[in-house]
């Protein structure tokens, strides 16, 4: 009997998450008679001891996975649970994405102390967000409201909410949802409002290229119009060199093709916005094939200029 040993982070929504998807993996197991058991292996990564560094200033991207993948590289664990939004674009050589499974809600979460909605908070309200993609797009739909740094796991930040004097802050929903803390929640943003970053609300299941048994039991908890979906936003996220902490989102719905063929239709939202709102370049194209879909929206927002945003902000 293999013993499959996963790698995660130790936050409360990595263990979560990870719990979670070993539960639907052992259900996928039994169900087609594969014999396994699964270990759970804690590791600190980067981004976990510098909590306390903001992210844009130290790399962003990859801090929560460089030491997960090097000890898959070395075998010390055979999977790892990501949140997909964390990858970066490129996997070390070696490993590959074994699995992505059914996402939860894409969508950016409003926690107020009393107000029910964007609309509600009061002029000039302050609100704890270090993400550059929903400042951006949180002072383009409101430019009166004061926007402040606050990072951490998301259960420091919702105390920081009330040590802080923060009016509200700003939470993927998915992570919120997963520890069953949606009751925290003020009012979800629509991708019209606020698009999601790429891969928002995904999970990213990765393993080693050559373990056989561990791709035919990913494989099985595969969920395709999600992995369509992630393959057109992150094939945005690449032609755009998203690689560090942007303005810059995506969001890819997946529905049946209306022609009544086999082939998924996708509809692909990207923007790309100044750090202060007052610029926002959006686009949205729909298609079959997702990698032409991510390229396409990207050219079209850099023929407007989002690769010369992207660059003063990287600067
Ligand atoms: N950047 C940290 C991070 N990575 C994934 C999630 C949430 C869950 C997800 O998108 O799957 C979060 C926290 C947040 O942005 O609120």
């Amino acid at each position: 009997m293999r013993t499959i040993i996963v790698g995660t982070r130790q936050s409360a929504l990595a263990l979560t998450q990870t719990g979670q998807a070993v539960e639907q993996l052992k259900q996928i197991a039994a169900a087609h008679g594969i014999e396994c058991q699964f270990e759970i292996k804690k590791i600190v990564t980067k981004g976990d001891r510098i909590l306390d560094v903001t992210l844009s200033k130290v790399g962003g991207k990859g801090l929560f996975v460089k030491e997960i993948e090097q000890a898959l590289l070395d075998g010390e664990i055979d999977m790892a649970v990501h949140s997909m939004k964390d990858m970066p674009f490129e996997l070390p050589e070696g490993l590959v994405v074994g699995a992505v499974p059914q996402r939860e809600d894409a969508r950016d979460a409003l926690i107020t102390r009393g107000h029910r909605s964007l609309d509600e908070l009061p002029q000039g309200a302050l609100v704890g967000t270090s993400s550059l993609r929903r400042a951006s797009q949180l002072q383009h739909a409101r430019p009166d409201l004061k926007i402040e740094s606050v990072r951490g796991n998301i259960d420091s930040r919702l105390r920081k909410l009330e040590e802080d004097n923060f009016d509200a802050i700003l939470l993927a929903a998915a992570g919120l949802h997963r520890i069953g803390w949606q009751d925290r929640i003020s009012a979800y943003l629509p991708p019209e409002v606020c698009l999601p970053a790429v891969g928002q609300g995904a999970l990213c299941i990765e393993c080693r290229g050559g373990d056989a048994f561990m791709l035919d039991l990913l494989g099985k908890f595969q969920h395709e119009p999600t992995a369509l979906a992630v393959r057109a936003e992150r094939a945005f996220l690449g032609r755009l060199n998203g690689g560090c902490q942007v303005p810059l989102g995506a969001y890819a719905s997946v529905s049946e093709s209306s022609s009544g063929g086999a082939e998924p239709l996708l509809t692909l939202t990207g923007m790309v916005g100044t750090p202060d709102g007052t610029t926002m370049l959006k686009e949205s194209v729909s298609g079959s094939d997702p990698e032409a879909l991510g390229l396409l929206v990207a050219d079209k927002l850099i023929a407007q200029g989002a690769d010369r945003i992207l660059a003063e902000v990287r600067e």
